[in-house]
């Protein structure tokens, strides 16, 4: 069955704008701490998919992931996000790999106004460094392997609706520049 809700111009600005609001990107652009503040502006609740599949499981995402593997990790984050899709008036941070697994990247585009947040590589190594939580950047070289993943996963992040660019500074400046960025969005006419 068609998805009704998919971006198309029959949608109204009004009903585009109240879909949930998605941030995806790589680890540490500021999904989770700039979507916590982008919510509150918004007067939206806040949800952070990575927080859900812990308090889900009882267990980390580094547990998780040491448990059972990456794929079943992808498998409760796609049901994860199914889920925290049908709240009214949220904002959601997702996981970094949330929008490159397939069946997420679909869900989140037709149900969702996603926004990837883009950083430059060394905001992003300077953001990660701070925590050694992620397991993707539990290697010996995390700095390549973060490389690797800019280059694999901005193509596909490059598919949102929306992409604000994330650079040094507060957190209120990235909030602006994304409430600038919904103001002056407009539904595409090829949908
Ligand atoms: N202007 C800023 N915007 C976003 N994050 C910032 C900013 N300044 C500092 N940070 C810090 O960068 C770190 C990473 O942010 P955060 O955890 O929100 O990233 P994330 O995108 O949710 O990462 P992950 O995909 O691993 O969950 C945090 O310590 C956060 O406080
Ligand atoms: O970029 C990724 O693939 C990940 C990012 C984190 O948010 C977690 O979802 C997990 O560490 C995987
Ligand atoms: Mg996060």
């Amino acid at each position: 069955m068609a998805d009704t809700r998919a971006l198309t111009p029959e949608n109204t600005i009004e009903s585009v704008r109240s879909r949930p609001i998605a941030l995806v990107g790589l680890m540490g652009v500021g999904k989770t701490t700039v979507g916590r503040r982008l919510a509150k502006s918004l007067e939206r609740d806040f949800f952070d998919s990575d927080e859900e599949i812990e308090r889900a499981s009882g267990r980390t995402v580094a547990g998780y992931f040491r448990d059972h593997g990456e794929a079943a990790f992808r498998d409760g984050e796609r049901r994860v996000v199914e889920r925290l899709l049908m709240e009214p008036n949220i904002v959601m941070a997702t996981g970094g790999g949330a929008f490159i697994h397939p069946e997420t990247h679909e869900l989140l585009k037709s149900r969702a106004l996603v926004i990837w947040l883009k950083g430059d590589f060394e905001t992003l190594m300077e953001r990660v460094s701070r925590k050694n939580t992620r397991p993707l950047l539990q290697v010996p070289d995390p700095r390549a392997r973060m490389r690797e993943l800019m280059e694999e996963r901005e193509p596909i992040y490059a598919r949102a609706h929306i992409t604000v660019t994330v650079a040094k500074g507060p957190h209120t400046r990235t909030v602006g520049r994304i409430e600038r960025a919904l103001d002056a969005y407009e539904v595409p006419k090829n949908g």
